[in-house]
């Protein structure tokens, strides 16, 4: 409530500034601020929350000053109507660019940085050589101006201040949503974001969308403000260099942070680089700005949200195996008999490896089946089949009869199937909570209510002991409480069926036992499981069925006594020590 009537306080001063007369200038140097914010804040929708940097902003402001620029000249439009157009192209253009690149999560980093640099220098080439500017400019100033400052600068102010609001409030809901939860995630590990129900290309091509459509409508204010537009100035690589920066020194991850660094940036450049001594000026301001980056990685904003929000550092403390509950609730009941999974001739070849030859086998529902085999037999392979990670070569998978091969991995998520990794891959900059929490969130496909989604996290890291680490960050924790979160992630979606990838491996003998006892009280749950494991001694204690893999298909599969004394299993995997 109190941030509500300060937010209110402040809006409501700024958006009387023209109207109690303060001067042209300085409410252009306001106009500036506003500008940066939105240009700060709209990159940040993208590339600060899903790390797809872009440094292609400058051609979404672009085609936003242009599509003004034309309208307004050559087909007489208000310039009012001009910016939801602006928006609206600049935003078209992004989803056909992200329609081809954002279709795998390869492009990321500097070739994602590259293209969208060499986009600016298409859309810049394609202005110049066309009636759109023809290499010489466009003049606005005689645009009409609709009068909502008391004077044109003060209208001009009221544009950009009304269009920072706008960016901020848009940033702000997106942050605070189960959107922007994906974005964040998407940020720290895609693939994971996906597997755990994220619809990472949808979202990709939404925040895209979105901050190129703020960027375009800033672009079509910008144009009358300036009054006179060049390809030069327009397309000018300094656009998102300092938006880059002044995203990086507030803190991209955070809606507020790019604003802040705006803000920062605009001041201090008009305050110490004008005047006589210009360079010192320039030098000084980047020596600080190096510092501080240095000093606060993450950002200004971030950085002090976490000093106050007290966040605890529990590296290497002992685990909390007290608070573990017994039982876990999964959200189907299950029982024996019915076949949950079904594999038929499943294969998948890498370039010229076949790293599966033909799998067929069933899993009932309630059963643990344990996959066991020599190195490189495949049995990662089949887990990546079945969360749909990897793609098919051929054959066939079904869940209860429907059909999930070739289906996105969210899909796939949704439809109940969680999975864990060896070698665990938390999202890095969300708590213990967040990250559980984000799986609850996604991982069921009619999207369960808030309440719902509270519950299942907190009964999660109630089961895996995780509570009194909620509010850690992974880095602070050992591999032990890591290979928990990642089961506790896997329990928050609440699956049909569990996959488990090795989660014995690297653990002591005390926190096998433990994992052991907890992996039993999700059976006795009643939720599905098919875990890939080289301990003997753990796949004897837990499984129901074991199946055998070698060479990308099942040699044995059974009882795990009868099994493991097969001939052609002691041969090719367990050896003589085993048999005897
Ligand atoms: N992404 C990939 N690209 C190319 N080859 C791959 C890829 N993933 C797996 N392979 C190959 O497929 C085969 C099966 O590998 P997989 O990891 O499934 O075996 P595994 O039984 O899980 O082995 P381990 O017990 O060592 O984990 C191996 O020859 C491996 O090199």
């Amino acid at each position: 409530m109190k941030k509500l009537l300060i937010t209110a306080l402040v809006v409501a001063i700024l958006a009387s500034l023209p109207y109690l007369g303060m001067a042209d200038y300085y409410l252009s140097y306001l106009y500036i601020i506003f500008f940066w914010v939105v240009l700060a804040t709209s990159w940040g929708i993208l590339s600060g929350y899903t790390g797809y940097w872009s440094f292609g902003h400058a051609a979404f402001f672009g085609i936003g000053v242009y599509t003004t620029a034309t309208l307004t000249t050559q087909l007489s439009w208000p310039f009012v109507a001009t910016i939801p157009a602006a928006a609206l192209l600049a935003a078209v253009v992004a989803v056909l660019i992200g329609l081809v690149v954002f279709r795998s999560g390869a492009l990321r980093g500097e070739f994602f940085a590259l293209l969208t640099l060499s986009v600016t220098f298409v859309v810049a080439a394609i202005v110049s050589n066309t009636a759109l500017d023809s290499g010489t400019g466009v003049f606005l100033s005689g645009i009409e101006i609709p009068m909502i400052g008391a004077t044109a600068s003060g209208s001009l102010y009221m544009f950009g201040f009304i269009a920072a609001l706008v960016a901020l409030a848009t940033s702000y809901f997106i942050f605070h949503s189960k959107f922007g939860q994906g974005l964040l995630a998407i940020h720290d590990d895609e693939d994971v974001a996906e597997v755990k129900g994220v619809p990472t290309f949808r979202y990709k091509l939404i925040s895209f969308a979105v901050s190129s459509a703020l960027a375009g409508a800033m672009g079509a204010i910008h144009a009358v403000y300036v009054g006179y537009v060049t390809v030069g100035e327009t397309f000018a690589v300094t656009v998102p260099l300092y938006v880059v920066l002044m995203s990086i020194l507030g803190g991209a991850r955070h809606w507020a942070g790019p604003a802040i660094g705006a803000v920062i940036i605009t001041v201090m450049q008009s305050a110490i680089v004008s005047g006589a001594h210009a360079e010192f000026g320039r030098a000084g301001v980047a020596l600080a700005l190096i510092v501080v980056i240095l000093v606060l990685p993450s950002g200004i904003v971030p950085s002090l949200v976490r000093r106050f929000a007290h966040r605890r550092s529990g590296a290497g403390a002992p685990t909390g195996f007290a608070q573990v509950v017994t039982q876990f609730a999964p959200s189907a009941q299950a029982g024996s008999g019915p076949v949950l999974l079904k594999c038929e001739d499943v294969t998948k070849s890498f370039g010229g490896i076949r790293a599966l030859t033909g799998v067929t086998l069933e899993v009932r529902r309630g059963e643990i089946l344990a996959l066991v085999g020599p190195n490189g037999s495949g049995k990662s392979t089949l887990i990546n089949m079945i969360s749909g990670h990897y793609s098919m070569t051929s054959g066939k998978i079904t869940l209860e009869g429907v059909e999930i091969s070739g289906r996105s991995p969210h899909l796939i998520a949704q439809q109940g199937v969680a999975r864990t990794y060896q070698i665990p891959r938390l999202f890095d900059n969300l708590t213990v909570l967040e990250n559980v929490r984000l799986c609850a969130k996604f991982g069921s496909a009619d999207g369960r209510g808030a309440a719902a989604v509270d519950v299942a996290t907190e009964e999660a890291l109630a089961f895996t002991g995780l509570a009194d680490k909620a509010d850690v960050l992974p880095e602070a924790l050992n591999l032990h409480d890591r290979k928990f979160v990642e089961f506790a992630r896997a329990l928050a979606a609440k699956p049909r069926l569990l996959l488990l990838d090795e989660v014995l491996c690297g653990l002591n003998p005390a926190e096998v036992d433990h994992a052991v006892e907890m992996i039993k009280r999700i059976k006795s749950g009643g939720t599905t499981i098919i875990f890939v494991e080289h301990l003997m001694r753990a796949v004897v204690a837990l499984a129901d069925r074991v199946a055998v893999l070698d060479q990308g298909k099942v040699l044995a599969l059974g009882h795990p006594g009868e099994t493991m004394r097969d001939p052609a299993v002691v041969s090719v995997y367990l050896g003589g020590s085993h048999a005897a």
